[in-house]
């Protein structure tokens, strides 16, 4: 499906883009442009690929013009820049509407007016029933992709999104950051046991963008469903297989911080359509007359549930074990451990 075509990916040399490369680079696709703000980290990704395939840009998503710089000839974009740490967003919240809302117009704007066929807006989970700023800003940017898939026909450029959950051991998350307590013989600093978070691989990150791409209408936000372990069964699951003792320490929920997190809301999952491995959360199709947003009601929503990381698929410890495994970067750390 990308045979001979050019993906731009915006904030490129994260994870998910380095994971995007690792998909697509032995594939016939023409070319992968890089988009992002930091010359050192593009350095570091031309360096480790040494492929043809890859060119790179500087631009920043909250200057148009540099967007349009980066744009043409491109067949596809994958939004995936983002202001995305959740303290960071807190104490600079207009940094995130700058980048998060502002940023995802600008891409929208460039990628309509030189006819860019397909853009996936990629969201997170703190976007639905949001407490923090980076969930807010992200809501926000979602319903910027939604009106804005309204105004365009979807055989010129079509326009949705997808919404994940964690992605287990991406940079600077909880994942390295046990493992390096572990190697420094630190106490493992847990939250609140309790608390649950949905786990994806970064391949399943990946995945679903493809789906997305696949099989999403204008303004749909793609979601994948997704096990989820709690915080206190994740540092038990790892400090066994890194078979340590360390010291388990609670130190308390953090600043913006919720119990556990939400793929799709109760009003959502009246609406979405179940596909098996994913769900599919239409955009409202109703125009501008409010009366239809008033006067019809829907009967479903009081017995509907929403769909989180508390009463999706738990795993146990051993399950955890299995799935951190499968990750480069726990094989990686645990050949290390073991020498
Ligand atoms: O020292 C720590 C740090 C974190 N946690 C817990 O581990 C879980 C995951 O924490 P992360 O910091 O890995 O992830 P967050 O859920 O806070 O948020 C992460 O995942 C989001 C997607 O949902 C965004 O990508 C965001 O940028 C990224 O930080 C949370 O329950 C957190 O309370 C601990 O127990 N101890």
């Amino acid at each position: 499906m990308f045979n001979g075509k050019t993906l731009l990916i915006t904030g490129g040399t994260g994870s998910f883009g380095n994971a995007v490369m690792n998909r697509f680079l032995d594939t016939n696709i023409k070319e992968i442009r890089i988009f992002s703000r930091d010359e050192k980290k593009q350095d570091d990704v031309r360096k480790l690929y040494k492929n043809d395939k890859l060119k790179f840009y500087i631009g920043d998503v909250r200057d148009l013009e540099s967007i349009k710089n980066a744009i043409h000839g491109v067949d596809y974009i994958f939004h995936a820049a983002a202001l995305k740490q959740v303290p960071s967003c807190e104490f600079f919240p207009l940094e995130a509407v700058k980048t998060n809302v502002i940023g995802t117009d600008n891409v929208l704007n460039a990628a309509i007016e030189r006819n860019v066929g397909k853009v996936i807006c990629l969201s997170t989970d703190k976007a639905a029933y949001p407490i923090n700023a980076m969930g807010i800003s992200k809501a926000m940017m979602e319903k910027v992709f939604v009106a804005k898939s309204k105004t365009v026909l979807s055989d010129e450029t079509l326009i949705c999104g997808t919404r994940y959950g964690n992605v287990m051991a991406s940079r600077g998350s909880v994942i390295p950051l046990f493992i390096d307590q572990i190697k420094n013989g630190q106490p493992i600093t847990v939250t609140d046991p309790n608390m649950t978070r949905f786990l994806m691989s970064l391949e399943e990150a990946v995945e679903l963008v493809v789906f997305a791409f696949q099989n999403a209408k204008p303004g749909d936000i793609m979601v994948q469903k997704a096990p989820a372990s709690t915080i206190g069964d994740l540092a038990q699951a790892i400090k066994e297989l890194f078979n340590v003792d360390n010291e388990i320490k609670i130190i308390g929920t953090r600043h913006g911080e919720k119990l556990y997190e939400t793929l799709l809301t109760k009003e959502e999952h009246v609406v979405a359509q179940d596909l098996e491995g994913f769900y599919r959360v239409p955009a409202d199709k109703r125009d501008l007359n409010y009366d239809k947003y008033f006067v019809k009601g829907d009967e479903k929503l009081s017995s509907e549930q929403e769909y989180n990381s508390h009463n999706t698929e738990r795993l146990n410890i051993d399950q955890i074990k299995e799935k951190l495994l499968e990750l480069d970067y726990v094989q990686k750390e645990l050949k290390g451990w073991n020498k």
